[in-house]
């Protein structure tokens, strides 16, 4: 996959493959570009070159954006702004999901109160999201998903707004997302939510050696796959970014 911003190139040369049935942490400083991959990987933003494919789905730059069928079916997004309908109330923001997936195992009044309950809003179906702090709306994301249950889960930075109770109630479901054969990609900062997932994509973003004279940053460990491309930002001074990425198993 390659993508470039109007004067920026991300990456040029991008290659990867997340394993279904696991949790994946996407690392990387700020602005290595882990919402923006997360975006194109869930085909929210049009990447420049390559193909994004999961399951019997495949998807080529350029090509028109994703089908309905594709976002109705098998993407599921916990994002940090939500994506909930604030002018809705709890009960009508879950129920897309169960008009979506009619006589699914998550379907019906019953399955919407599990999930509630499940994520400590119990009986708040009649609340307007707009009432809801941020980590109850961010619960009630998490409700959705559940409802949902899609096969590919794209998380950016899902803890980062939360205290450690709704930390780990959002890191519990996505596991048992996984467990029932998701494929879930989640970004973070976090050393503690990276170290829960089974395998990791390291994005690595630092300025030339050779333009700056300065030493980069050095990697802890070498990544099994390395991809460079040639940045230029804001057509001032050139620098060059490196772009790595590396799965590997954690071992956990
Ligand atoms: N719509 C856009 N137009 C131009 N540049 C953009 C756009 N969106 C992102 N960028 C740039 O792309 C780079 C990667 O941004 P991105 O938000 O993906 O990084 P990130 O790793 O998620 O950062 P953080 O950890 O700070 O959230 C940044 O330099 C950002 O300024």
């Amino acid at each position: 996959m390659a993508k470039r911003f109007a004067n920026k190139t991300l990456w040029s040369d991008l290659s990867f493959e997340i394993p279904s049935a696991a949790m994946t942490v996407v690392r990387g400083p700020s602005g290595s570009g882990k919402t923006t991959l997360l975006n194109c990987v869930g085909l929210l933003e049009p990447f420049d070159r390559g193909t994004v494919a999961f399951g019997g789905w495949s998807f080529t730059a350029g090509s028109r954006s994703a089908s309905r069928r594709c976002f109705r079916d098998v993407l599921g997004f916990l994002f940090q702004n939500y994506g909930l309908v604030e002018s809705w109330n709890v009960r009508r923001n879950l129920q897309v999901p169960l008009r979506i997936r009619p006589g699914s195992r998550n379907g019906g009044r019953h399955a919407m109160a599990e999930a509630l309950e499940r994520v400590g809003m119990r009986g708040s179906e009649k609340e307007m999201i707009y009432t809801l702090s941020g980590g109850e709306q961010q619960r009630i994301a998490l409700a959705r998903l559940m409802l949902k249950s899609p096969s590919v889960v794209l998380a950016d930075e899902p803890t980062s707004a939360l205290d450690k109770a709704n930390a780990d109630l959002v890191m519990s479901i996505l596991a048992e997302e996984a467990r029932h054969g998701a494929l879930v990609l989640i970004s973070t900062h976090s050393d503690e939510i990276a170290a829960r997932c089974d395998h990791a994509l390291t994005l690595d973003a630092r300025p030339s050696n050779e333009e700056r004279g300065t030493p980069g940053p050095q990697r802890t460990e070498p990544p099994t796959t390395v991809r460079r491309s040639d940045a230029e930002v804001d057509g001032r001074a050139p620098w060059t970014a490196s772009i790595a990425s590396t799965v590997r198993d954690q071992g956990n």
